[in-house]
């Protein structure tokens, strides 16, 4: 994947920094006090994503931290992507924690203003980093776990679904799925085939023709989620299963994984290019900007 100059440029359009411009990075972790041994723990934080790498156990922990509702906008997006590449790049660094800091929600999936009333312009370079951002999530040679702490509709649930194990918090308040049909959208089709991967293909077929969100004890009974935890234990097990994931050789479990999701990573890097002018067709119909514009006004009036 050789994203590099099109971050670059869209990280130089998008005005966020790009971490090799910012201070070193690496050296942004608390300082020691003299005479005490170096913590073996490396931190680098954007704006909107936080990551720790512990070195002595090779996991980073990665903390979404985009306030109101971590929602993936192109600006998140790029951040994200960038994340990843940096500890993907990282030697020390064999698997990942992905959560967030933002109570109840883990994340609200693709920000819809980045989908309403934009240009195609915008529509293919929004499109292009979700593709980017999922292609090095699901294609990751690290372990990924994710701690769901919240709430988890649609792109925040591809994300969870990405990842090697999902541990949730097990209050019956927070729902999972891919609820896009609720949107008056339709899931791409590589987020249908991350879905059918891990719940089998009845069960997502029922799931995003109804655009259910499923509540943590239901995702559980679906396979959705792996486990749940209460929700103050959920990092100490993400822990605990990375723990056991890392025990095995690396090279092992990476062409085990690579073999497993091969076929589908490799159908959307074959088919990226007409995969963004479909949504941009899609999303620029005028009577999907109205079910779009409805749903926020909808999301709006919950509120009221
Ligand atoms: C043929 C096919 C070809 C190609 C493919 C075509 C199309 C595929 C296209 C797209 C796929 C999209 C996948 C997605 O991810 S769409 C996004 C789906 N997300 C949702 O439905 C979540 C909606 N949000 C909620 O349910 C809730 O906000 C919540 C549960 C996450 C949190 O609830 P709260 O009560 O805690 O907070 P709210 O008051 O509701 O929200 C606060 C604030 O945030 C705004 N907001 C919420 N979610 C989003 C979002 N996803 N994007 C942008 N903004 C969001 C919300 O409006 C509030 O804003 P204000 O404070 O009122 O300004």
């Amino acid at each position: 994947m050789a994203a590099a100059p099109i971050l670059a440029r869209r990280i130089a359009r998008s005005g966020v920094l790009p971490l090799c411009c910012r201070p070193p990075s690496w050296d942004r972790a608390p300082r020691q006090p003299p005479g005490l041994p170096l913590a073996p723990c490396r931190a680098f934080s954007n704006n909107k994503i936080q990551v720790e790498l512990d070195e002595s156990s090779g996991v980073a922990m990665m903390k979404f931290k985009s306030p109101p509702v971590n929602s993936l906008s192109l600006d998140f997006l790029t951040e994200f992507s960038i994340s990843l590449e940096k500890l993907e790049n990282d030697r020390a660094c064999r698997g990942v924690i992905i959560t967030s800091t933002i109570p109840k929600i883990f994340s609200s999936g693709l920000d819809i203003m980045e989908m309403c009333g934009k240009n195609v312009e915008h529509y293919g370079e929004f499109w292009r980093a979700v593709q980017e951002m999922w292609l090095r999530l699901y294609g990751s040679n690290m372990v990924t776990v994710a701690a769901v702490n919240g709430s988890s509709p649609a792109g925040g649930c591809l994300i969870a679904l990405s990842c090697d194990y999902r541990i949730m918090a097990e209050n019956p308040k927070f729902s999972i799925g891919l609820n896009e049909a609720q949107l008056g959208i339709v899931a791409p089709f590589w987020f249908k085939d991350t879905f059918v991967n891990v719940v089998g293909h009845r069960i997502a077929e029922r799931s995003l023709q109804l655009g259910s969100l499923h509540p943590a004890p239901e995702a559980l009974k679906l396979g959705l989620v792996d486990e749940l935890v209460p929700e103050e234990k959920l990092l100490e097990k993400a822990s605990a299963v990375m723990a056991r994931w890392l025990a095995l050789p690396d090279h092992a479990r990476q062409l085990t994984k690579s073999m497993m999701r091969k076929a589908v990573l490799d159908h959307l890097v074959a088919h990226r290019e007409e995969d963004i002018k479909n949504f941009i067709n899609f999303i620029s119909k005028e009577s999907i900007q109205k079910s779009l514009r409805m749903y926020m006004e909808m999301l709006k009036k919950k509120k009221s």
